[in-house]
Order: structure tokens, then sequence, then C-alpha cells
């Protein structure tokens, strides 16, 4: 089951609505651009790695839905269609890669182009990224499982699964290479406040694939640790520059409390979430709606006028982190450098 693909007699693209879950597993279609970039706002579709996807498949959509009649008209408009939605979200980088990498597939097309070969270039560059997330996400899960031995209970934050990519998952496929291996491995699932990506995805996916999952809430990560029940730290990234690993707000505190505990912190994230040409201050760190945290669906949790403070990402300096677990290797900060 992939998390996000291409409807070819639709032309359209097809996700899972990641907002239903876990009480309802559903599809929906996707059939334009503005579409496109409600659902990642919304977080139908979310998590680094599936953004990417949804990056590429939305520059094919755009292609395939575009109006134009010639060549020049129909880059214009891919082109334009690239700024919207890799302005969608601004902190994974994956998301602006993805585009990136679809338009670069089109403007190699060259001169000579006709319509139907750019838009056939913008989805086989989409359907490739797709592809290949699923096979980098194995290599990365059967690495970084020798980091785990049998009997390891690992703490997990936010949802780095294969909902979160096109299939198989970083943290949680490492975790999932593992089991495959015949380890036992059990998890302590984070909530992951304010949209409960843990809880609403991480418990239901470990859940469907029978690996044993606790949850918790965010702030009891701490006490677990103290209490001796914490192995391993594993958490996905949506950036990682030359000296920080950007994830689900709350990422940092966790890496805090197990250096704090003596307990190793691993990454775990495809080549492609690596921004080493930037720094920390540099990147935009996404600020949501206040009612994400003042509200549950109807019921009210605050004051309505509250002041709110909702940064979605935080970063984690490098030096708190163990290794970073990729489908390259595993790399010891600072030695990733080497990447760049
Ligand atoms: C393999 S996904 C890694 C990250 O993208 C994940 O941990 C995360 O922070 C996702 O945030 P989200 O806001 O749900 O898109």
């Amino acid at each position: 089951m992939r998390t996000i693909w291409w409807d070819d007699e639709k032309k359209a693209v097809g996700m899972i609505d990641q907002t239903l879950l876990p009480e309802r597993l559903e599809d929906i279609l996707v059939g334009s651009v503005g579409e496109l970039c409600e659902a990642i706002q919304s977080l139908r579709v979310r998590g680094a790695p599936a953004l990417g996807a949804a990056g590429g498949y939305g520059v094919a959509l755009a292609a395939a839905r575009s109006a134009a009649t010639n060549p020049a008209a129909l880059l214009h408009d891919v082109r334009e269609a690239a700024g919207v939605i890799r302005a969608a979200r601004p902190t994974a980088v994956n998301l602006s890669w993805g585009v990136d990498r679809a338009v670069k597939a089109v403007d190699e097309m060259g001169g000579s182009a006709g319509v139907e070969e750019i838009r056939a270039a913008a989805l086989a560059a989409a359907e490739l990224i797709a592809g290949e997330d699923v096979s980098i996400n194995r290599a990365l899960g059967d690495r970084g499982a020798r980091l785990l031995e049998d009997g390891d209970v690992v703490l997990t934050h936010c949802n780095a699964g294969r909902l979160a990519c096109v299939g198989w998952g970083t943290a949680l496929g490492v975790i999932r290479s593992a089991v495959a291996e015949g380890k036992k491995i059990s998890v302590y699932s984070c909530e992951t406040r304010p949209l409960h990506q843990g809880s609403r995805l991480t418990a239901w996916e470990l859940s469907e694939d029978n690996i044993p999952v606790t949850l918790i809430c965010d702030s009891m990560a701490g006490m677990v640790m103290r209490q001796g029940k914490i192995d391993k730290v594993i958490v996905g990234a949506d950036r990682i520059t030359r000296d920080a690993v950007f994830n689900k707000i709350g990422t940092y505190t966790h890496a805090v409390l197990a250096r704090a505990h003596g307990i190793p912190f691993y990454v775990a994230a495809p080549i492609s979430t690596f921004d080493l040409a930037h720094s920390e201050k540099e990147v935009e760190i996404e600020e949501r709606d206040a009612d994400e945290i003042r509200r549950l669906g109807e019921r009210q949790l605050a004051p309505p006028g509250v002041e709110v403070y909702n940064p979605a990402f935080d970063a984690t300096p490098l030096d708190l982190v163990t290794a970073i677990i990729t489908e390259r290797g595993i790399f010891r900060p600072p030695e990733m450098a080497d990447l760049g």
C-alpha cells in the first residue's frame, strides 16, 4: 500500500487522507494544484519524503491539467505551479526537492519537445521519485536495523513511518527492518501535540503491523527514560542543515532528555532531506494556526482569544545526535559534512 500515487485515468494524484486516521482509512483524489496545496497544508499528505513525492506529482498534475497547446505556454504553467507548490509548506526540504527534480526533468527535454512529451517527462520524474522513495527507505531501514538489538525498546516522536513516506518509513522503517530480521522490538510512541501524528498515525501503523506500541503523552518522555524503559530514540527529519536536524516540535526536548539519560538518539532520513548549504538560522520554521492548540475539533481547550505560539518544528543541534541513518550509510556528526 502506497501513501501517494498517480491515477492515470483521472489525471489526478491519489493519496491516503491522513486526517481521517485512525477512524477511517480512505483515499482522496486531488485534481488541481490548488487542491494539492490544500491537502499539503491541512496534512492530508504529510511527512518529509511523502511531501517530496507530492512535489513531483504536483508538477506532473500541473502539466497534465494545463490547457496550454504549445510547449512554451505549458512550461510557463508548470513553472508557475512549481512556485505555488514549493511555497505550500516551508520547513521540509523534500517538498521543494521533489518539485525541483520534476521541473529539471521537464527543462532537460530541450526546446524541441512537444506538449505530450513534456507531460510524460514530468510524470516519469514523479513516478521515479515515488518508486525510489520505497527502495531508499528499505535500504535505510536495513542499514539502521543493525543499531537495534533483540529486545530493544525504542521511543519515537511524530510519524516517520510509511504514512510519512511513499512506503516503509524512515524511523519506523528501521524498526520494521529490525523486526523483519527476527528481532523483538517494542516502541513508545509520543502522541505529538498538537496534531497527534504519534497517536493517530504511528500507533495505528505499528498496531496494524503487530509491532508492540505503547502510547504516551509527550511530557512523559523524561519519566519513562528515567525509569529505564527506553533503550534508543529514533526520529525522522524534515531537513538536516550543516548544524541541526529539523523535525516535529518536541524532538529537541527528546534529544536533550536522551543525552541526560545516556540514551542513543538516532535520526533516520534519506539524503533528499539534507540541506548542507544552509544552517539552522536560515531555515523558516512553519508556524501554524493558533486554534490547533486552543481547540480540539468542536471543543474549546483554552480561552478563545489567548495568545498562542505554535511552531510546527524545532531544531536539534547535531552535537545531541548520536548518528544519522541514511540509505548511503550511518553518519556520526560531524562526518556527514562529507555528504555535501
Ligand atoms: C519520515 S518523516 C519525518 C518528518 O517529516 C516527521 O517526523 C515530521 O515531523 C512530519 O511533520 P508533519 O507536520 O506531520 O508533516
